[in-house]
């Protein structure tokens, strides 16, 4: 999987109307959390819903190694007994972060102010992303980073002995980083401070106060003013993990472009730090309703009822928009292939360094479909065809990237011609059970013979 098995190539054919309830897994960003602040807990964390993605096993592994117990009793159901902040110990062998980025950047966070020493590694996707976001910011705490030219893995990361607090206005709008810097300054006496200046997923100040952190957002001209005091002892959680916006996309997003669809995607977070596809298929003139509001797991859901919506127009997204979306615009330039009009989606070039390249992923797919695309290093344009008038009859590169392989098949659903991906098998990196969900609401996806 993820680059390290067998390719499984997977069809998309143009598929009936699409009906019934698509229970898509836990949040992938808050299960990392649930694990890795589990770890950094005195005492037994029990969560429910935990996403049993391969990214999240990973981390798990990576917890055990550091020295936590964690312990899975059930379908999400897992228990961390945590070593307490700064009590990670050094592990055996090298960290194998696989396909994930969040994991590798989240648990270099969390060691870097013990003084234990880690090598880090993943597949062949992670191994090409840039690292020095992190470890730049880690540098200022003390910690020492040795990897390959360019800041890549496999890289070692030692830990600072006598680590101080740091202040760090983020450079790029990145979640991962920001956590990092808060993760590093868990073990650093005394008030570390990051500044971002376009809000990014808020997961990590929600849960370290939830277990317990002293921890302060201010919201001034500089944008958002995080400050965590260091070395609190964590409390243990009950963390119930919410369903994922990120994997309701895609089936929220085939709903809207098969004809005579009509689906429930039940209790997904509405974190406004989450929510801009949702905005954005809005005000294309989607059929999306919000039923039953309300808080589950201390984040805002709602049940999603969606309809086909053969009257969606393209939009400029709002550049400011992109941290709230980030992962969603392969799967939003699909909708915008079946829209009238042009979708420009600017202020994305962040899609270039995620598990692929995913601007020129989706452009190339999508051209191979038929359909007029426009980029440059921070946009994309999808000149939309229309409802069904996507030709098809392609198959598209997914790069070890599970987003553009879902998004692919989404689109052979309503396409022409059906669409292929060459490798579906990075799907199980965030959304394992895909294939049969999307199955069980009667699309037609099809493992195809290898290659
Ligand atoms: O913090 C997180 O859980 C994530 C942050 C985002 O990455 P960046 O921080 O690189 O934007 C996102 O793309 C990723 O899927 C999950
Ligand atoms: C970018 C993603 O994940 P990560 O950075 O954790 O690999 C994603 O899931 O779309």
């Amino acid at each position: 999987m993820s680059g390290h098995g067998e390719a499984q190539p997977m069809k998309a054919r143009k598929s009936g109307p699409l009906r019934g309830v698509a229970e898509v897994p836990g949040d992938k960003s808050i299960s990392h959390r649930s694990l890795i602040f589990g770890a950094m807990a005195v005492g037994e964390t029990r969560i429910s819903g935990l996403l049993e993605g391969q990214d999240v096993l990973d981390t798990a592994k990576a917890m055990r190694a550091f020295g936590a117990t964690v312990t899975r009793h059930g379908e999400g159901a897992w228990t961390v007994n945590g070593v307490g902040v700064g009590g990670f110990r050094e592990p055996a062998d090298v960290i194998d972060c696989g396909n994930s980025g969040t994991g590798v950047r989240l648990i270099m966070g969390t060691m870097a102010t013990t003084p234990i020493t880690a090598t880090f590694t993943g597949d062949a996707s992670l191994r090409k992303r840039p690292m020095g976001r992190v470890t730049d910011p880690l540098a200022l705490f003390g910690a020492q980073a040795y990897g390959r030219q360019g800041g890549r893995l496999p890289m070692t990361l030692v830990g600072a002995a006598n680590p101080v607090p740091v202040r760090y206005a983020l450079p790029v709008a990145s979640a991962q980083v920001k956590s990092a810097v808060l993760l590093a300054g868990l073990n650093a006496p005394g008030e570390t401070v990051v500044i971002e200046r376009e809000p990014t997923r808020d997961h990590s100040e929600r849960m370290l106060l939830g277990f317990g952190a002293k921890l302060s957002v201010e919201k001034t001209s500089e944008g958002h003013v995080i400050t965590l005091t260091g070395q609190p002892e964590l409390r243990p959680q009950v963390v119930a993990v919410p369903r994922d916006p990120s994997s309701a996309a895609f089936p929220v997003c085939a709903a809207l472009i098969v004809e005579g669809s009509d689906i429930l995607v039940p209790g997904v977070s509405q974190n406004l730090t989450r929510n801009g596809l949702y905005l954005t298929l809005v005000e294309m003139g989607a059929e999306i309703e919000f039923q039953n509001p309300r808080e589950e797991g201390g984040e805002p859901v709602a049940d999603l009822r969606v309809r086909f919506s053969g009257n969606m127009k393209g939009i400029e997204v709002p550049p400011e928009r992109a941290p709230s979306m980030i992962d969603e615009y392969p799967v939003l330039s699909v909708v915008a292939a079946f829209a009238t009009g042009k979708t420009v989606m600017r202020g994305v070039k962040e899609l270039r360094v995620k598990e692929s390249d995913r601007i020129d992923a989706m452009a190339r797919g999508l051209e191979a479909c038929g359909v007029r695309i426009e980029e440059d290093e921070d946009t994309l344009i999808v000149h939309g065809m229309g409802p069904g008038g996507v030709p098809g009859g392609a198959t598209c590169a997914t790069h070890i990237d599970h987003r553009i392989a879902m998004s692919f098949l989404v689109c052979g659903l309503a396409a022409k011609q059906p669409v292929s991906v060459d490798d579906a098998s990075p799907i199980a990196t965030s959304f394992p059970v895909f294939e049969g969900l999307m199955q069980g609401l009667g699309a037609m996806i099809q493992r195809s013979n290898r290659a």
